[in-house]
């Protein structure tokens, strides 16, 4: 009964060992119960620090010979066959779709199966019988699988993940570095150092005779991860966050990132991730979320994508609780759109808030969450603002950032046709729209990838839908105030959109810095003072925004892991009772 008991038993807190703890565990030593991680109370490494940056100058010719042998290895060998993974089985005779280079549209990267309804329904079961083995694996068990993956990022598959994200993806070296390399790491790293601080959060009281503790459960069913295309690090945080506290994982890649996303997951495969704790279910997303919806079992939903997908998802899970479906209230978790702003002030630097506004809106093509994609400029300031933003954007070189003989572009493609479809079509618009001047750019082209030219529209109309509408790409509209109406601008940059994801203030004037953070409190979930709105890093700036751009349970920090545990207390009494009355109840 003991034995039983004892290997099922979830080690999900670190609890002080008392002599009642230490007699439990001389018991089970002598039935030969495994009771590992209950012997001591394992500190993680001392050094998770940040991940640094490589470089990539010119004088880093390694790193660029590695990066390009890296390249040509997933370009001259034909396209990768990608399968389905479920329960670590690799299944690849299945009807696929391909994945192409985003800069060369004719050439397929990876040919991706696609989930049948039975692959499906086999990856929902894999995820509920794996469960039980790894939520009850010792908790270091379960850190070292992603502190071991993060070590292997960083030294024997740094370059085969910058090759896959910039192939895949259209990244340059840079952006593909802070992405599947630094930001990745950091959050797999990051995560472990969270979770160990959670597991130390006990009741802070017990009365004399009794032991309080506090068990961080998994959540009792499974978890499906349902990840965008352009973030590789995005993708591995909401797979690896759940399964790090012991769940198992339904999950969908995106499309467009399947190459990156497949060999990280075989990374996970490589520093010992059990098999069916991370089920890889490529296919038709509308398909696949029917399924895991559908399930009982399903207890959290760990999302990061539009926010008109999200917004389906939600009501769909909020229908299906109103009917029964499921054990548990599932958690949602889902990090979505921005329209985010850089608001410059009279006082500002203008050289440094052109220059951060170009990188904030065209380094990776818009396409991250927190670009810059409306810009506020005071009259006084936009002629200088202007010329110096146009003579900057000329600089900017544009093309293939996967091709050996130019890694160096700046710029590359959107991700696929539809987008850049999108945008080409706001781009006409703009061309035509009494309220909308082109002042930058305009030109586009799919001839052989998907490339739009970083583009600035000026409106006159401070509500235009182009200071509301996320296109997710190198546009950016600005539109000029009167320096008189610094404060009323703020109005307008606050209730303009639905979204509140992220936005800058630059200005030199600490009156108006301070005006800024206490008008905009609610604009943006990451609010950067004399900074651009991107570019957050793990540990450093949590990241989410609220309102319409999610539910901002702040990546990058511990509180994201809060929310895959379900907390038990358990009360321990040593005492026993001689009596049932109370002192109340005798008389005197
Ligand atoms: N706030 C953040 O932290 C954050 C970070 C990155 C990206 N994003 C947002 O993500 C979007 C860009 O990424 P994307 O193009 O991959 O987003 P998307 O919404 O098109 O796709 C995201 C994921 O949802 C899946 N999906 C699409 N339609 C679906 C449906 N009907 N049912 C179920 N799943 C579906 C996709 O296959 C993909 O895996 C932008 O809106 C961007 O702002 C937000
Ligand atoms: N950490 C990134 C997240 C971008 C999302 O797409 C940033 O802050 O720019």
């Amino acid at each position: 009964m003991l034995r039983t008991t004892t290997r099922t038993l979830i080690r999900t807190a670190s609890v002080r060992v008392t002599p009642s703890l230490t007699r439990a565990i001389a018991r089970n030593a002598r039935v030969g119960v495994r009771f590992a991680s209950q012997l001591a109370h394992a500190k993680v490494p001392p050094n998770l620090t940040n991940e640094p940056v490589k470089n990539f100058g010119i004088n880093d010719q390694k790193d660029w010979d590695l990066l390009r042998a890296s390249i040509t290895k997933f370009t001259d060998n034909g396209a990768l066959e990608i399968p389905i993974v479920i329960n670590g089985e690799k299944i690849y005779d299945r009807p696929t779709k391909p994945q192409v280079n985003p800069s060369k549209h004719s050439q397929v990267l990876a040919n991706v199966a696609q989930a049948s309804e039975e692959d499906i329904k086999a990856a929902i079961e894999a995820s509920k019988t794996a469960k039980a083995k790894w939520a009850s694996a010792p908790w270091a068990d379960r850190a070292a699988v992603f502190l071991k993956a993060a070590d292997l990022i960083s030294t024997k598959y740094r370059y085969d993940m910058l090759a896959a994200t910039m192939l895949g993806q259209g990244k340059n070296v840079f952006q593909a570095e802070i992405d599947c390399i630094a930001e990745l790491i950091d959050f797999f790293k990051f995560n472990v150092k969270y979770a160990e601080e959670m597991y130390q959060q006990q009741p802070i009281e017990s009365s004399p005779g009794v032991w309080n503790r506090a068990e961080y459960r998994p959540l009792e069913g499974f978890v499906y991860a349902v990840t965008p295309f352009n973030f590789t690090a995005i993708a591995g945080n909401l797979v690896g966050a759940p399964a790090l506290m012991g769940n198992t994982v339904v999950w969908k890649p995106s499309a467009t990132a399947a190459l990156s996303n497949y060999v990280l997951l075989q990374i996970l495969e490589e520093a010992g991730l059990p098999k069916g704790v991370i089920n890889f279910i490529p296919g038709s997303p509308q398909e696949v979320t029917k399924h895991v919806l559908d399930d009982r079992a399903f207890s959290a939903l760990h999302f990061t994508g539009s926010t008109d997908v999200f917004k389906q998802l939600y009501s769909k899970i909020s229908s299906n609780v109103a009917e029964d479906k499921y054990r548990d209230f599932p958690r949602i978790v889902g990090e979505t759109g921005g329209k985010n702003f850089h608001l410059v002030h009279p006082s500002a630097s203008v050289d440094h808030s052109v220059l951060s506004t170009l990188r904030g809106s065209f380094e990776y093509q818009g396409q991250k969450c927190s670009a810059t994609s409306r810009l506020f400029v005071p009259e006084s300031l936009w002629p200088e603002f202007q010329t110096k933003l146009g003579a900057a954007m000329d600089n900017i070189t544009i093309g293939n950032t996967a091709e050996p003989s130019n890694l160096q572009t700046f710029m590359g493609p959107v991700i696929h046709e539809q987008s850049f479809d999108k945008l080409a079509k706001a781009i006409d618009q703009a061309k035509t729209d009494p309220e909308l001047k082109i002042v930058k750019g305009g030109e586009y082209d799919k001839e052989a990838g998907f490339f739009v030219q970083p583009t600035v529209v000026e409106t006159t109309n401070s509500n235009h839908p182009f200071l509301t509408t996320e296109f997710f790409g190198p546009l950016l509209t600005a539109y000029v105030y009167p320096d008189a109406e610094f404060e009323n601008i703020m109005e307008t940059i606050d209730t303009a959109t639905k979204y509140a994801l992220t936005g800058s203030i630059f200005a030199r004037d600490r009156d108006a810095l301070r005006l800024a953070e206490e008008k905009l409190r609610y604009s943006a979930g990451n609010f950067y003072v004399n900074d651009k709105c991107t570019g957050a890093v793990v540990g450093q700036q949590w990241f989410g925004g609220a309102r319409m751009s999610g539910t901002n349970d702040k990546a990058g920090s511990g509180n994201i892991l809060s929310r895959f545990v379900s907390v038990r207390n358990i009360k321990e009494n040593f005492y026993e009772l001689t009596d049932f009355k109370y002192p109340s109840n005798y008389k005197n």
